[in-house]
């Protein structure tokens, strides 16, 4: 495989390195489960960052896409902000997560922002692009499938806004700063169908996150 050519911990898909490294940082939690890798860490960032990320994201946001549409319109309402790798505070974002998790930014897709207004969601899918969808090609032929996601929300919505892994039963509450962090592979390296989760829909303020995704192989 192409993959072995590059180094597993740096890239994710050796998730017993990315645990062991974001483990080891103080105040990270690892959810109790056997079928996903799930770890969190409060207060990750610190509310003036995480205020930062949301004007960034309020000044440059589009509507939020999905690859293998099932015809499902509202499936993810959300909006999208595709953030300036260029601009100094997406930078010590961007050097925070690679120094907590170990993962080298040359395996990450450009960090983006997500935002939720009262009624938005994004239902339940995986971060992962299945190998027999209409878009694998489009989304994986240079640089591989994902391995981990990294998640920070920014804000803590008035009400709503959970993110719920259904498969393992686990509801994590949005709260300013907080990290969430899941290997997408099982330990074999397989693709995990247990990370499937669902951005729940806004039911009182606004909702804003980053999103950071790890591929196997790197990035463009
Ligand atoms: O907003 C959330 O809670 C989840 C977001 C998400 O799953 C994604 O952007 O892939
Ligand atoms: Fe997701």
């Amino acid at each position: 495989m192409e993959t072995a050519l590059f180094d597993p911990a740096a890239s994710g898909l050796d998730g017993d390195s990315v645990v062991a490294q974001l483990g080891a940082l103080s105040g990270v939690q690892r959810v109790p489960n056997p079928k996903l890798t799930l770890l969190l860490r409060r207060d990750f960032l610190d509310a003036e960052t995480c205020a930062g990320l949301v004007a960034l994201i309020d000044a440059n946001r589009r509507p939020s896409t999905i690859s293998d549409s099932n015809g499902d319109a509202a499936f993810r309402t959300s909006e999208t902000c595709d953030l300036n790798a260029a601009e100094p505070l997406v930078q010590q974002v961007e050097a925070a997560i690679a120094a907590a998790t170990g993962l080298d930014p040359m395996f990450g897709e450009p960090l983006q922002g997500q935002r939720y207004a009262v009624g938005q969601e994004f239902k339940a899918h995986t971060d992962y692009f299945e190998p027999n969808g209409v878009d694998f090609q489009r989304y994986c032929s240079v640089a591989g499938n994902r391995t981990w996601t990294v998640m920070v929300y920014l804000n803590t919505p008035d009400a709503g806004g959970a993110t719920r892994f259904k498969a393992v039963d686990k509801t994590v509450q949005p709260e300013t700063g907080k990290l969430v962090a899941w290997n997408n592979r099982r330990a074999d390296r397989s693709l995990n169908p247990a990370t499937i989760h669902h951005g729940m829909k806004v039911r009182a303020g606004v909702k804003y996150v980053i999103t950071k995704w790890f591929r196997e192989r790197p990035w463009g």
